[in-house]
C-alpha cells in the first residue's frame, strides 16, 4: 500500500504536535462510523452517490471530520450572543479605495499583521519553518504540512504528512482531454491563461458538482468539496509540468512518482528533481506563498466564487486568473524583467547613484517599481526575508542576488522620498525570482504559475471551511457616486 511504501524523507524530529488516527479509510461509511458520538454532528446518513468514489485513505479528512462539528457549534454560539457586536465603520475613501482595511471576510487559514507579516494559524514564517515536518535531509516545511496546518490548524505528525504526499501522488492522473487541450494552446497563451484554462477543465470530473445536481445534503458539502480540492492541488502539478515542458522544453514529462513528496513530484515534472537544493527552494517556496489572509485578489476570488456554489475547479480557475494579474501575483514575473532590464541599463559596475537614477526614471515616468509596496504590510515582508536567508545560505554570490539585496537598501530611500507609496519596502514577489533563475529555471513567464500552485493550499484549505461553516453567498452592497452623494448630504 502506498502509505507504507513511502521513503523516509520525514524528519520526525520536528513533527511537534500529539499522535492523532492516522490509520486508513477503507470507506466513507468506515470514517463516520468509527468517530466518536460527540462528533456526530457530520450526519452519518450521508448518501454515497454512484460517481463518487472512496479510492483514497484521506486521515486528513478523518481529522476534518472530527474538528467540522466543534467548529459549527463554537461558531454558532459565538455569532449568537455576539452577531450585532460592531466591529468597525466605513468611509467614503474605503469605498473608492479598493476596500482597504474594511473588515468583511471571514478567513481561517491565516492573519496579516501590516507590521508583523502573515501567521499562518498564528505562526509566524519562522515559526512554520521550525515546527512544520521537512524532508530528511531538509529544513524547509514540506507543503503538505503547510496545507495540514492551514486545514486543521494544528501542526502535523510526519506520519501525517506522508499520507498526505501519497494522497495527492494518487490522484495526480489527468484526463487525456485536459492533457490534449494544454498540448493545443498556442505557445503564444501566457502559462497563466494555460493553468487557468487546463483548471476550469477539470471541472468536468468534479464530484462537488455531481453531488449538488444529485442533490446531497448541505450538510454535506464539505466532503465533496474536499475531494474536488484535493484532486486540484494532484492534479494542478503534473498540468503545470506540461505546461512549462510544453513551452520551454522537449514537451516530455516525467511521470508522478507515488513514493516522493509533492515539492521532489513539482522540480521532477519541470525536469529540475537532480538538484536537491532546487526541490528545497520549491518546498519553501510552495509554503510561503499558499495563504495571506482572505482578502488579496486571489483569495478572494476564489472564496467569493465558491460561495455561488461553483466548484472548488470553477472558483481555483478564477482565483488563478486574479493572481494573473500585475499588481498581484504577476509581479514575480515583473520583478524578473525588471531585474534584467536594469542590469542591462546599469551594468555591472553599478552604485547606489546609477540604481537611484535608474529607479527616478521609472517613477518619473508613472510606472510602478514591481516588487515593493503592499496593500496592506508597512515593513517588510517576512515571506521575501526567508527566501533572502535561503539566498544567503545557498547563492550569497550570484550577481542577481547581489543587485537584490542592493536595492534593499536603495528602492526604500527612493520610494521614501517620492512620497507616494504607503510601504517602502519589498514584498514577497521582490525575491523568488532571483532564486529560480540561479538554478536554471530562468523563464519568467512561468513564475506565476508555481505562485498559483501554492496559493491553490490556501484558497483551497478555506473552501473547505466555507462548506462546512455552510457560509452564504457573498453579496455586498455597492452603491452610486449620485447615491453617495445623497446618503452623504443626509448624513
Ligand atoms: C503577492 C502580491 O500581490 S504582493 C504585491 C505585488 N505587486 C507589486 O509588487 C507591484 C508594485 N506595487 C504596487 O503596485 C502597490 O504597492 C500594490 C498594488 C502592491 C498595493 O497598492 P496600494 O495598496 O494601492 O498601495 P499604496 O496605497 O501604497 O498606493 C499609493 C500610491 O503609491 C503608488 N505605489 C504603490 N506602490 C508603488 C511602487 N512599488 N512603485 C511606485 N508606486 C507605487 C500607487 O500606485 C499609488 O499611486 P496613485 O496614488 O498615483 O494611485
Ligand atoms: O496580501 C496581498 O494583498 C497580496 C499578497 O501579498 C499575497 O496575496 O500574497
Amino acid at each position: 500500500m502506498l502509505l507504507l511504501s513511502l521513503p523516509r524523507f520525514m524528519n520526525a524530529t520536528k513533527a511537534a504536535s500529539s499522535r492523532r488516527l492516522a490509520s486508513s479509510l477503507k470507506s466513507q461509511r468506515l470514517l463516520f462510523t468509527r468517530l466518536p458520538q460527540k462528533a456526530t454532528a457530520v450526519p452519518l446518513k450521508q448518501p454515497t452517490p454512484a460517481f463518487y468514489s472512496t479510492a483514497h485513505a484521506s486521515p486528513l479528512k478523518e481529522r476534518l471530520a472530527q474538528l467540522i462539528p466543534k467548529r459549527r457549534e463554537e461558531v454558532k454560539k459565538f455569532r449568537a450572543e455576539h452577531g450585532s457586536d460592531v466591529l468597525g465603520e466605513v468611509t467614503l475613501n474605503q469605498i473608492y479605495g479598493g476596500a482597504r482595511g474594511v473588515p468583511a471576510l471571514l478567513w481561517e487559514g491565516s492573519v496579516l499583521d501590516p507590521n508583523e507579516g502573515i501567521r499562518f494559524r498564528n505562526l509566524t514564517v519562522k515559526e512554520c519553518q521550525e515546527k512544520l515536518p521537512s524532508a530528511t535531509h531538509g529544513k524547509q516545511p514540506l507543503p503538505e504540512s503547510m496545507f495540514w496546518l492551514l486545514v486543521t490548524g494544528e501542526v502535523p505528525t510526519a506520519n501525517e504528512v506522508q499520507a498526505l504526499s501519497a494522497e495527492w501522488a494518487a490522484r495526480a492522473q489527468l484526463p487525456k482531454f485536459v492533457e490534449d487541450l494544454i498540448d493545443n494552446c498556442p505557445n503564444t497563451l501566457h502559462p497563466m491563461a494555460q493553468l487557468s484554462l487546463a483548471i476550469t477543465a477539470l471541472e468536468n470530473d468534479s464530484v462537488f458538482s455531481k453531488a449538488y445536481h444529485s442533490g446531497v445534503s448541505k450538510a454535506d458539502y464539505w466532503q465533496f468539496t474536499y475531494e474536488d480540492s484535493m484532486d486540484l492541488i494532484a492534479k494542478i502539478v503534473p498540468i503545470a509540468g506540461r505546461i512549462y515542458r510544453n513551452l520551454y522544453r522537449d514537451g516530455v514529462v516525467a511521470p508522478i512518482q507515488p513514493d516522493k513528496d509533492y515539492g521532489y513530484n513539482l522540480a521532477n515534472v519541470l525536469g529540475f528533481s537532480n538538484n536537491e537544493e532546487f526541490v528545497e527552494l520549491l518546498r519553501l517556496y510552495l509554503s510561503i506563498h499558499s495563504d495571506h489572509e482572505g482578502g488579496n485578489v486571489s483569495a478572494h476570488t476564489g472564496h467569493l466564487v465558491g460561495s455561488a456554489l461553483s466548484s472548488p475547479f470553477l472558483s481555483m480557475a478564477a482565483s488563478l486568473n486574479g493572481l494573473a494579474g500585475p499588481l498581484h501575483g504577476l509581479a514575480n514575473q515583473e520583478v524578473l524583467d525588471f531585474l534584467l532590464k536594469m542590469k542591462e541599463s546599469v551594468g555591472d559596475d553599478y552604485s547606489d547613484e546609477t540604481l537611484e537614477k535608474y529607479l527616478w526614471n521609472i517613477l518619473d515616468n508613472g510606472q510602478i517599481v514591481p516588487g515593493y509596496g503592499h496593500a496592506v504590510l508597512r515593513k517588510t515582508d517576512p515571506r521575501y526575508l526567508a527566501q533572502r536567508d535561503f539566498a544567503l545560505e545557498h547563492l550569497p554570490e550570484d550577481p542577481m542576488f547581489k543587485l537584490v539585496s542592493r536595492l534593499y537598501e536603495v528602492v526604500p530611500r527612493v520610494l521614501t522620498k517620492h512620497g507616494k507609496t504607503k510601504n517602502p519596502f519589498p514584498n514577497v514577489d521582490s525575491h523568488s525570482g532571483v532564486l529560480l533563475q540561479y538554478y536554471g529555471l530562468k523563464e519568467q513567464t512561468f513564475y506565476t504559475v508555481l505562485f498559483g500552485i501554492s496559493r491553490t493550499l490556501g484558497v483551497m484549505a478555506q473552501l473547505i471551511w466555507d462548506r462546512a461553516l455552510g457560509l452564504p453567498i457573498e453579496r455586498p452592497k455597492s452603491f452610486s457616486t449620485e447615491v453617495l452623494k445623497k446618503r452623504i448630504e443626509k448624513a
